[in-house]
């Protein structure tokens, strides 16, 4: 394996001066197994970023922006504000915000071309309800979601897309089981093409992270609560780079 994505969403988590602290504990490592990346709230973003400093292997992600440059959009973020910023990468369609921010297939996909036309890496997410997977639906509404996220998308244009079942993530989610998983990874590889690299997120922690990471056709994990301290993050960042390396 060349390349293994490990990254982590603070959500709606961390002051500056945790976000900088954070920042100072992974800036501090010079070789890494993985490809780190982390996604500060747009508050903490220059400040990450800055902390890091232009030349750090540590990606720094927005978790969300518009797909509009620049306008009349009380409260929001555009793509270029968030470059501006520091970010090189940009988390799309979390489930999250897809359920309580009103996030539609058609909205994602046009942020995804709104980081595309400003060269930040998009990180789309994408994941069925428990309802969807009880049903049966599962593969055909993830790579509904994915072709939808990449309409429009020039074929040669790198995306990560992370599998992120919304019944996994959270403190009341269950981690999908490593079969599940590998069936999804071969189903968003055939929407998504040869350019993505499929992430996996929902409830990965220490105990879990390595068998997570050894599934066929899974290139990098997406975690939230259990990398929201620094030395966990380092830790399993370390735990999949034994297994990568
Ligand atoms: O939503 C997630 C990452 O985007 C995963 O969250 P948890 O790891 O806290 O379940």
């Amino acid at each position: 394996m060349t390349e293994f994505w490990v990254g982590t969403s603070w959500k709606m988590t961390k002051t500056l001066a945790q976000a900088r602290e954070f920042a100072r504990g992974v800036g501090a490592r010079a070789d890494w197994p993985v490809r780190p990346f982390v996604v500060p709230p747009a508050t903490a973003l220059a400040a990450v970023a800055a902390e890091l400093g232009p030349a750090s292997p540590v990606r720094v992600g927005a978790q969300d922006a518009h797909w509009e440059d620049a306008g009349a959009w009380t409260g929001e973020v555009s793509v270029p504000q968030v470059a501006d910023a520091g970010a090189t990468m940009l988390e799309i369609g979390h489930s999250e915000r897809r359920e309580y921010f009103g996030e539609t297939d058609e909205r994602v996909n046009l942020k995804v071309l709104a980081a595309v036309r400003h060269g930040l890496l998009p990180l789309i997410c994408v994941g069925e309800s428990a309802e969807v997977r009880r049903a049966g639906g599962a593969a055909e509404f993830v790579a509904d979601q994915v072709r939808a996220a990449l309409a429009g998308v020039p074929a040669g244009v790198p995306v990560l897309i992370a599998y992120e079942p919304i019944w996994a993530i959270g403190a009341t989610g269950r981690p999908a089981r490593p079969e599940a998983v590998a069936e999804m990874a071969v189903v968003i590889a055939a929407a998504a093409g040869t350019r993505a690299a499929v992430l996996y997120g929902g409830s990965v922690n220490l105990g879990n992270a390595v068998e997570l990471a050894r599934v066929p056709g899974i290139g990098g994990l997406f975690i939230g609560r259990a990398a929201w301290e620094v030395s966990d993050y380092l830790c399993i960042a370390d735990a999949v780079g034994d297994l990568v390396a």
